[in-house]
């Protein structure tokens, strides 16, 4: 778990919602350690199928939210692991859900949308031709959805990580050092959101009733920014704060090839999808974190 998960852990909402002894956590990495006591963590590798089965029937699991995924630039640098994980992994996933009639969400990504695709506004339907593994094993997963047609989910989402982890990373760094340098250019606009924001749409495209949903994949937008004007509202809380500029050009790339803005209309209107988080929002909540983090650090 990364970036804004450190805010508000993954789980919180679903065992929230579900009761803490019902939603079982995986991973095949070693969880922290207040992850690991919220309830039932257990070790799962999605490409092993025959431990996913025996986790389904032994718990008697009826929904599946697949996480597991080799992000876009973890994944351009092992191909043939993003591969097996996010496609090879995908199908495992489908296959145990349909055995067991599951009810499952896979999140997709503006990574989905290439160069070609029209990015601003970026709509449900259009051109996807992605140019990363990564983009490409997610449109492959939508279609996948799409053609098993069952009460399969997929949503498209954006929070800050991996690629654009330089909006994660500015707050931390802006109340520890006052500074930060950024490895996308200023004027790189990506469309972002809050975790809270996408955990929630996760858990209400999930219990939307099937006859509302017209789609099998959803775009889901909140906001849409630069670094330069996420630097600009950083400012304004940390009055001393620097920004600098150092681009890694595959990075930018990638993300010059992304979706700038989304239109999600048809999940506001199928299932009454509304964010809660705009840029002034997600900047006092994030330096609120790492101030009172570092308070913590600097008490001990
Ligand atoms: N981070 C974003 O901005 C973003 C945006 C849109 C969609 N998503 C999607 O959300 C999902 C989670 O993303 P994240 O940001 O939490 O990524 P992450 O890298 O933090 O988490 C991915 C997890 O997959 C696990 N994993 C890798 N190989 C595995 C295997 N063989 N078996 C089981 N687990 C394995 C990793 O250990 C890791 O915990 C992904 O599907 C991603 O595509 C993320
Ligand atoms: C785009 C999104 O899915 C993720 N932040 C990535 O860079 O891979």
């Amino acid at each position: 778990m990364s970036s804004v998960y450190q805010l508000v852990c993954f789980d919180f909402p679903f065992r929230k919602r579900f009761g803490k002894d019902n939603v079982i956590l995986s991973d095949i990495r070693k969880p922290p350690e207040h992850v690991f006591l919220s309830g039932p963590f257990i070790y799962s590798d999605i490409l092993d199928y025959k431990n996913l089965r025996e986790i389904v029937v032994n718990n008697r699991v009826t929904w599946l939210f697949h996480y597991s995924a080799l992000l876009s630039a973890v994944g351009e640098a092992n191909v043939s692991l993003a591969r097996a994980v996010n496609i090879t992994g995908l199908h495992n996933v489908l296959d145990v859900a349909e055995e067991h009639g599951l009810r499952l969400f896979v999140p997709s990504t503006i990574g989905a949308f290439g160069p070609t695709s029209p990015r601003n506004p970026t709509p449900d339907l259009c051109i996807q031709r992605p140019r990363t593994i990564y983009g490409v094993s997610k449109v492959h997963a939508e279609l996948m959805g799409e053609e098993a047609h069952s009460p399969f989910c997929y949503e498209k989402t954006h929070r800050p990580d991996s690629l654009s982890d330089y909006a994660v990373q500015i707050f931390h760094d802006a109340v520890k050092h006052g500074r930060f340098e950024c490895n996308l250019e200023p004027s790189t606009r990506l469309p972002m959101m809050y975790i809270d924001d996408c955990l929630r749409a996760t858990l209400e495209v999930m219990e939307a009733p099937a006859e509302s949903l017209s789609m099998r994949t959803y775009n889901v937008n909140a906001m849409s920014f630069t670094p330069a004007e996420l630097a600009q509202e950083v400012l304004k809380h940390v009055p001393e704060f620097q920004i600098t500029y150092n681009v890694d050009p595959v990075r930018q790339a990638i993300a010059d090839s992304w979706p700038m803005n989304f239109d999600d209309s048809n999940a506001r209107k199928d299932w009454g999808w509304k964010h809660d988080f705009d840029l002034p929002e997600l900047v006092t909540t994030m330096l609120n974190f790492h101030g009172s983090e570092s308070r913590v650090a600097q008490a001990n």
